[in-house]
């Protein structure tokens, strides 16, 4: 038997597009060339290649209800319209991109699905892992293949009419159609038999536990595993797979599960990515992507063969159930649905939910780590799949597809050309299951025509064999159905032949993106270390702004490690994760050339810069906060000084803010001004203050001129005056008679000395009263005794003055109030003209 190795991978987006049905386990696991990437088989063993960038977000508009006009089916002609009961459905204008408007899930996760800490395994239902698989878990390196048949269950919904058909048996259930529903009402009628018959009344815990867990539980192990939903519109895929806030269905079930099962495996590490897509009238959308763009798919020749590369995809690492339910949440709003005849909210495209999950055993020591290292084997990978030092890593994809309905004939033109895009799909994956079937039991290799439809290229690694699957047919049993039922339940009985091979395959894959989040946390860690080492010693060296941006770098270090950590999850975090919101999305501009892994370090980086601009503001705030106030005897190059440095901070501010806005865009625009309106006034403030101080210490300047010409004045004269005195004093003392022909230069001393210059000369007594005094005495007959003369004393009174040009006013300008104003104000910077009164005027 023959076996190809075909794959879809979630990471690299590749399908091998020459796989044939999978008949039996490969001979071998595929060689890959050094040069690539072996990242989330899905189907086979194909090289990987990466995918590209996912796009920013918008809504694309859903389709609108129209006219009625019935076209003619592939499936047969159409029953009559069938009443349903169960749920209301939502009205397909009720979903919008908000989020919180299309909320599918029970707001209290306790009740609901999602609370992974109260998993329930059921007794009845768990099938035990090494019973599936043929017992025990693969060693390092290690490609282990199961031989496998699908799963294929019926699930009928509830109706307010008779049920057309009858089931029976629990241990091996069969079903057929009720003979008064046959044509001759007689005739009798073929059985079915399936793995699972869930009746009406079935809860959906049960259908998820017989159908889905043990599925959900292999992802976890390492295999790849599709559960999806096939059936006639309104049947109950929708409710099956997504489920209602009361009743759950299989893909929260799943991702709890998923949840729950990393908190109970303390032994392991994980990384789970999301990715959601639609195929919609042959076209496939990334339903987390917001620009609508089609997601592309390409064919790469290489030595593997015929490959097809699936891009751009969007993949969102998810920490939680809150933020799997916000990326589910974001890809149902973004699905297309619309009122059909049968269904108010009829899913009109093929929807597929990946979930990506990369594990690796914990370390518990580096020692141990090195060990297992060097015991891996050699794997096909080459050298670059066993790098020494990494441990191996296990990838596989969890697919979880709700079909669109097999069409009826419809009353809408819109709904008539989708109903053939999704007709034409859902009959070639019937094709393409009954050739894989046939080939399987005639021992056959015959083409099988996977490139026929959207659909199954995209399941073809699955198909062929590199998966387990879960099939669930929904079914309406109203009497009116019975011929879409018959045909479900064809294509039910056609599913249960195909043969699976599934692979699961540990590798040492260092492009893991677990392994490489991982090895970034160590080196940070490392990095981190040895700065706290030397932290000490070094910042002693360092300036205060060196020091902040020290501080700074070691936050953002701690930040990445603290982010990084949060992304791979243990038994230890993933509850704590619970609460926790989902990374926001994407910044609107990607590059499309750019890997996931490309894009998530981008978000990183940015979210970096973001926290990292948003500290540096805070510390520039702070700093503007605790600057010293300028005291107001500052002098003038100080306060010029501190304006200077206010204003490098005030730019430096403002260069981060439009920083920080370019990273956040518009809404810290406001945010920008009102910072920029707040400091305007401040500084204009300052400006203010300092030019009104700048024209006082003018005014000063001004004034000490004028008083420093005042004095020069009175110098003069006062030497004039003393030589003028010694004179007298010299005639005095040679004889009185000869005095009296002496007379002082009157003009000037008469014109200039003012009593304030009297006192400032330090004469106690007005001079020409003690002249006149002295006169007197003389001319009443007294004698005049040379070392005895009064102006001889009062001459060296004023010898012993300082000069005037000595004497600075500074000692008057002391005190609390020095403004120019008060100084005017008090009179004692204005000019008096007193002294310009004469102090002395000796007369002859
Ligand atoms: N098992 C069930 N229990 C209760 N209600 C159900 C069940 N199955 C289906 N329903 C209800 O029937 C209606 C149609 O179901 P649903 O939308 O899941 O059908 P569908 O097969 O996904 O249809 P389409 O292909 O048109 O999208 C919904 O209102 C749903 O709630």
């Amino acid at each position: 038997m023959k076996r190809t190795h075909s794959q879809l991978n979630m990471h690299t987006n590749i399908v091998d597009e020459n796989s044939a049905p999978s008949l039996a386990p490969p001979a071998s696991v595929a060689r890959y060339p050094s040069n690539v990437r072996a990242v989330t088989p899905v189907g086979g063993n194909s090289p990987p290649k990466k995918i590209r960038a996912a796009i920013s977000v918008e809504s694309r508009p859903r389709s609108t209800m129209g006219n009625y006009s019935r076209p003619a089916s592939s499936l047969g002609t159409a029953p009559t319209t069938p009443k349903k009961n169960g749920t209301p459905r939502r009205n397909a204008n009720d979903s919008t991109m908000d989020i919180t408007t299309t909320l599918d899930f029970p707001s209290d996760p306790e009740e609901g699905l999602v609370n992974f800490q109260n998993v329930e395994v059921d007794p009845d239902a768990s099938i035990d892992m090494e019973d599936v698989f043929g017992g025990g878990r693969s060693s390092l390196g290690a490609v282990r293949q199961i031989e496998d048949k699908v799963l294929v269950s019926i699930r009928i919904r509830p109706t307010d009419q008779s049920l057309a058909w009858d089931v029976s048996g629990s241990v091996d259930p069969a079903i057929k159609l009720k003979p008064e529903y046959t044509r001759n009402g007689t005739a009798p009628t073929q059985e079915f038999r399936f793995d699972n018959i869930f009746n009406p009344e079935t809860i959906s815990k049960s259908v998820y536990v017989k159908a889905a867990k043990n599925h959900v539980r292999a992802a976890m192990e390492g295999y790849n595993a599709v559960v999806f939903a096939y059936g006639q519109t309104a049947s109950g895929k929708t409710h099956t797979l997504t489920g209602t806030d009361e009743q759950p269905g299989i893909i929260p079930r799943a991702m709890r599960d998923v949840l729950g099962y990393i908190k109970s495996t303390p032994s392991r590490e994980f990384l789970l990515r999301c990715s959601y897509l639609e195929i919609y009238n042959e076209t496939i959308h990334d339903l987390l992507s917001s620009s609508g763009t089609p997601v592309g798919l390409q064919a790469l020749s290489g030595g593997m063969g015929n490959q097809i590369i699936i891009h751009p995809l969007r993949e969102e690492v998810v920490t939680s159930l809150k933020s799997v339910r916000e990326v589910i949440q974001r890809g149902e709003a973004n699905r297309r649905t619309a009122s059909t005849d049968w269904n108010e909210r009829s899913s009109r495209s093929h929807s597929i939910f990946r979930l990506v999950i990369e594990s690796r055993e914990r370390a518990t020591n580096p020692e141990e780590e090195e060990r297992k290292a060097n015991a891996v084997p050699p794997t096909p990978g080459g050298s670059r799949l066993q790098a020494r030092g990494g441990r191996s890593v296990r990838t596989s994809v969890l697919s979880l597809i709700d079909l669109a309905g097999s069409e009826k004939a419809t009353s809408d033109k819109e709904r008539t050309r989708e109903g053939k895009y999704i007709n034409t799909s859902l009959l070639t994956l019937g094709s393409v299951i009954g050739t894989l079937a046939e080939n399987h039991a005639k021992g056959k290799a015959d083409h099988v025509p996977y490139r026929n439809s959207k659909l199954t290229r995209l399941l073809q690694p699955s198909l062929s064999g590199n998966a387990r699957i879960s099939v669930i047919c929904t079914l309406n049993p109203d009497p009116s159905a019975v011929v879409e039922s018959t045909s479900t339940l064809l294509f039910a009985q056609r599913v249960k032949k195909v043969h699976l091979c599934a692979t699961k395959k540990e590798v040492v894959d260092t492009e893991a993106l677990i392994e490489r989040y991982r090895k970034e946390i160590e080196e940070l860690k490392s990095r981190l270390e040895e700065r706290e080492r030397e932290a000490p010693t070094r910042t002693r060296r360092l300036s205060a702004r060196e020091q902040i941006d020290e501080s700074r770098a070691m936050g953002d270090l701690n930040a990445r490690i603290k982010q990084l950590t949060k992304l791979i999850l243990t038994s230890q975090t993933v509850d704590e994760s619970n609460g926790e919101k989902s990374r926001p999305s994407s910044p609107s501009k990607l590059d499309f050339d750019s890997s996931p892994y490309q894009l998530q370090q981008e978000l990183l980086a940015a979210h970096r810069q973001v926290e990292s601009q948003a500290n540096q503001i805070l510390s520039l705030e702070a700093a503007l906060e605790s600057r010293p106030a300028i005291p107001a005897d500052a002098p003038d190059a100080e306060k010029e000084r501190l304006l200077v440095e206010q204003a490098r901070t005030i730019k430096e501010l403002e260069m981060v803010i439009r920083g920080y806005e370019d990273n956040l865009g518009e809404p810290l625009r406001q945010v920008k001004e009102d910072v920029e309106k707040e400091w305007k006034v401040k500084v204009d403030a300052e400006r203010k203050v300092r030019e009104e101080k700048e024209a006082w210490a003018n005014e000063l300047v001004r004034q000490l001129e004028r008083e420093k010409q005042i004095r020069t004045k009175l110098e003069e004269e006062k030497r004039a005056l003393i030589s003028f005195v010694t004179d007298i004093d010299t005639h005095l003392s040679s004889g009185t008679s000869r005095m009296n022909k002496l007379a002082p230069p009157k003009s000037s001393i008469s014109s200039i000395l003012a009593p304030k210059t009297n006192i400032a000369l330090g004469l106690t007594a007005p001079p020409q009263t003690q002249m006149n005094n002295r006169r007197r005495s003389l001319s009443l007959g007294g004698t005049y005794d040379p070392n005895n003369s009064p102006v001889k004393t009062e001459l060296s009174k004023i010898r012993a003055q300082p000069s005037l040009l000595e004497q600075m006013p500074e000692e008057e300008w002391e005190g609390d109030d020095l403004s120019f104003h008060t100084m005017h104000e008090k009179g004692e910077l204005v000019n008096n003209d007193k002294e310009n009164q004469p102090i002395l005027v000796p007369t002859a």
